[in-house]
């Protein structure tokens, strides 16, 4: 059985409560040991409803709050730090524990909850507390609120997709299936390497996971890091898993589970008729929604079904060190490249291009659409600066449009989507003499969303309320029975207003007045000293210590017509809402459809304007190995540095037409003279241009690439209890065993972690290996200058270096690229910056000078590469099989 750590309902060190509180606490801290019949009604509802849902945290409607009762209170005021209290739970019972929060912040607390791993279920009253009459309103489970259900605005990111997956894993096999619910981005696929699923599990980072088990406790959520023995040991821990029964799993319920969503009669049109795990992965991940939705319906948009090989593979050490959505030092968005390159405006847009960068293309074709664009608003500086003002207007069509059709959008929501649909059409006019693809993918508005963009805006009013039920939503001259029922109610009000004058004239008691409380409703106050003077009809019904307070027939005749007008008029407004809503839930898929066009004119203008500040340029996508990159910058270094002191540096690769041009780079450098700087840039400026961006550099001529991989630094891997040096071998056995002549790979300090001969030896038949064997594009950047020997060895193998310039007393860092090896680290100058003591740096050149003297190293070409320096053969005498270092 698979609890939840946080579920204990050890009362938190009394929270403060009086004893007699905490008794309580611990005697309820299990609504199971109370016997049911003892409890009052209510109290056993929630108690069968706990039953039904036992490892969710039950939020219970009770007027104006939504309660939590026996072990769920004490959790809830445990995490959200609010008050426990305890309510009657029954004559024999005594109190139970309670926890409440008020009805409207729901959202927050449980966005709170369910980022702490909780799942929520939300039970709500279904009819109004007057109609129940006296008896037990009648409530019911709306939903269920788990890590990836979430709808509410108040809950998500704006910036990221908020991601549930689920899968499916047969032997090596796997189907991954995942969805935005939010959004209705709805995708399935199917491989066969666990190391992908992980690989791209790491890249979609879940809020939730899904997974078929035959476990017999199937409604535990496992919360990041928890352990579980259903839980294949291929899956990474960082996640929120869920176990879910299989059957929903099963290929024939999943796939009928697909055709009756999609009212499709194959799963051909959708791609996916023969990836059976990629279809049980869907259908289990729709039963999911089915089943913690209720009575909601998600709309999501049609499965797209999608391969890995469709897209450059980064893997998520690659993601890290390339810093491309958070930082590898502390985590954080700032100084990430999704930082430097985000001038989106809408959150759709921003999404987007979270997800481009994440998932760079390898069709030249689909890149140069982007550039395309790019170039069309990188020229033309008005359109772009217009198409930003416009978008600025334009709300999350996307998330609206999910809101409406699953029934939760407020009335504010549709005002803010009816305006967003009214400035399309002006997006369209912007755009209409465009020539360059995405900015003709908006050139059309469809006319039945223009249509009812309109038909919003001529019913709703511009700024309605919060209320959904208390009217003030829809304008006049609009429903005629409306306009009555209003008349009616304001000529009510009127009457009430002219009351008070009215009867201070015919009483002549000039202090009179006309109030109104909500014990008593409307009523007439007389100060005391003037009660003599009440006329025949005033019916005293309350004495205050200064008033007395009246009502008259006609007052309470017309206070029922108000109050009920308000009410009638409210449900009708709402009634006439809904409507509205469920007009614009048809057209959720179109809605989404025109979205993700808009949010690609975003991310595209951002990006154009990034180009045009940062002084990027396009580059010229061409076929082969080819990577040339002429005066390269770091994109998110230069920002940070003051303009101009980012010295920019050219690379070139993998160029078959010249000889000259080599495969790999050995990069050798004093530290901190730029070198990981060099490499990080180089994997930066090949990823942007396969998202089709521009890029900071004069020109450059980059081939695709299939893959990039990194190995920069190590850190231990705690978690998984492997050490520094097995993180980086890990990682290098990953790089040779996988990467291809398409590939490039982008090595920074190979061998370090481990004594010098050993990491030595190993670096060198790494950089031999890649450089013969493997044949990608390689950057090898190395403190170890021994490895510089390679080049006199390898033809497709260069030195570089980064310069500095040795001054008497100090060092100035370059950071210029060269040709030709370092020969010199500079650390203990670098300790001496850092302010070692003097005695230890003097001792420490001292014990350079001598090892100096004494090191040699002799290596030759590996028996059996396939590169040989200039065809020669090899050396008569050989002596090379090991590699050889004297001190
Ligand atoms: N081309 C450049 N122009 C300006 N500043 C640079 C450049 N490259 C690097 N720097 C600056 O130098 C600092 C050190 O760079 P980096 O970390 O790349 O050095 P390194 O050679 O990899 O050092 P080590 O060998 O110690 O790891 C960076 O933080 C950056 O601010």
């Amino acid at each position: 059985m698979t609890v939840p750590p946080n579920t204990s309902t050890e009362p938190a060190a009394n929270n403060g409560l009086p004893d007699r509180l905490v008794k309580h606490a611990v005697r309820y801290a299990d609504h199971r040991a109370v016997h049911r019949d003892h409890l009052t009604p209510m109290l056993r509802h929630y108690a069968d409803l706990k039953d039904q849902y036992p490892h969710t945290l039950l939020f219970y409607r009770v007027g104006d709050f939504f309660e939590t009762f026996f072990q769920d209170a004490l959790i809830v005021s445990r995490e959200l730090e609010i008050v426990l209290t305890s309510k009657d739970g029954g004559k024999e019972v005594g109190r139970v524990p309670l926890s409440g929060i008020p009805h409207h912040a729901l959202d927050r607390y449980c966005a709170l909850l369910v980022e702490k791993g909780y799942a929520i279920a939300v039970c709500d009253q279904v009819e109004d507390a007057a109609d129940a009459q006296g008896a037990l309103v009648r409530r019911e489970i709306t939903r269920v609120v788990t890590p990836g259900t979430l709808l509410e605005e108040g809950m998500l990111n704006a910036r990221r997709n908020n991601y549930l997956a689920a899968i499916v894993i047969a032997g090596h096999h796997w189907g991954l299936s995942y969805a935005d619910i939010s959004t209705g981005e709805f995708l399935t696929t199917q491989s066969s390497s666990l190391e992908q699923l992980t690989q791209e599990l790491m890249r979609l980072q879940p809020a939730e996971v899904l997974i078929p088990t035959n476990a017999p406790d199937l409604r535990g959520l496992l919360r990041p890091g928890e352990k579980s023995e259903h839980l294949p040991d291929c899956l990474p821990t960082q996640f929120c898993y869920t176990l879910r029964s299989q059957t929903p799993f099963t290929q024939v319920e999943a796939r009928q589970r697909l055709l009756q969503r999609f009212r499709v009669r194959s799963l051909e049109g959708l791609g996916c008729e023969h990836l059976p795990l990629a279809v049980r992965a869907a259908g289990g991940l729709l039963e999911y929604l089915d089943d913690t939705q209720k009575e909601t319906q998600i709309p999501l948009q049609p499965i797209c079904t999608y391969t890995l090989t469709e897209f450059l593979i980064l893997d998520s050490q690659t993601r890290r060190n390339l810093e491309i959505t958070q930082t590898v030092r502390d985590g954080t968005f700032h100084n990430s490249l999704l930082w430097a390159l985000d001038r989106t405006i809408t959150p759709m847009g921003s999404r987007a291009l979270r997800r481009w960068l994440l998932q760079p293309l390898l069709k030249v074709t689909e890149i140069q659409a982007r550039q395309d664009t790019l170039q069309e608003l990188v020229n033309n500086g008005t359109l772009r600066e217009d198409l930003q003002r416009l978008l600025r207007q334009i709300y999350d069509l996307e998330r609206l449009a999910g809101r409406a059709g699953s029934g939760t959008a407020s009335p504010r929501d549709l005002v803010g989507l009816a305006d967003s649909l009214g400035k399309l059409p002006e997006l369209a006019r912007l755009v209409e003499s465009s020539r360059s693809p995405y900015l003709k993918a908006v050139q059309q508005v469809p006319p039945v969303l223009e249509q009812l963009g309109k038909h919003l805006q001529a019913r709703l009013v511009e700024r309605p309320p919060l209320a959904l039920k208390e009217g003030g939503l829809i304008r006049i001259g609009v429903v005629p029975q409306l306009d009555e029922m209003r008349q009616q109610a304001t000529d009510d009000e009127t009457w009430l207003a002219k009351l008070e004058v009215i009867e201070r004239e015919r009483t002549g008691i000039s202090t009179l007045k006309v109030g109104y409380s909500k014990t008593f409703g409307y009523y007439i106050s007389i100060s005391r000293s003037k009660a003599g003077q009440v006329p025949d009809g005033y019916d005293r019904k309350q004495t205050l210590v200064n008033e007395e307070r009246y009502i008259t027939s006609e007052l309470k005749e017309r206070e029922n017509r108000i109050l009920n007008a308000r009410k009638e008029l409210g449900d009708l407004e709402y009634e006439i809402f809904a409507g509205l809503r469920s007009e614009v839930g048809e057209q959720a898929e179109l809605i989404r459809t025109v979205a993700r066009a808009v949010a690609a004119v975003d991310a595209l203008a951002g990006l154009a304007e990034v180009a045009v500040y940062q002084g990027y340029s396009r580059p010229k996508m061409v076929e082969g190995r080819q990577l040339s990159i002429s005066e390269g910058r770091h994109p998110v270094v230069e920002q940070a540095l003051p303009a101009g002191f980012f010295v920019p540096n050219s690379a070139e690769l993998g160029n078959q037409e010249s000889n000259s041009i080599p495969d790999l780079i050995v990069l050798t450098g004093p530290n901190a003279s730029g070198k990981s700087c060099y490499l990080r840039q180089i994997g930066l400026i090949q990823l942007m241009a396969q998202v089709g961006s521009f890029i900071p550099a004069q020109s450059a001529q980059l081939s695709i690439c299939d893959r990039i991989f990194t190995r920069v630094g190590a850190v231990d891997d705690l978690a998984t209890g492997q050490s520094t040096f097995m993180v980086e071998m890990n990682e290098t056995a990953n790089i040779l065993n996988h990467g291809t002549a398409r590939s490039l790979i982008l090595l920074d300090e190979i061998g370090r972690g481990t004594a010098t001969f050993d990491g030595l030896s190993i670096a060198w038949a790494v950089a031999e290996h890649l450089a013969t064997e493997v044949r990608a594009r390689t950057i090898f950047a190395t403190h170890y200058h021994e490895l510089n020997e390679l080049a006199s060895i390898l033809p497709n193998v260069a030195n570089y270096q980064v310069t500095v310039k040795e001054m008497p007393d100090q060092i100035i860092f370059l950071h210029r690229v060269q040709p030709g090896g370092a020969d010199r680290s500079y650390g203990i100058e670098a300790g001496r910056l850092a302010g070692l003591p003097s005695s230890v740096i003097q001792r420490a050149r001292q014990v350079m000078s001598q090892i100096e003297k004494h090191s040699k190293i002799a290596v030759g070409l590996r028996k059996g590469g396939r590169s040989e320096k200039n065809s020669q053969p090899d050396p008569p005498h050989d002596p090379t099989q090991q590699l050889e270092i004297g001190i």
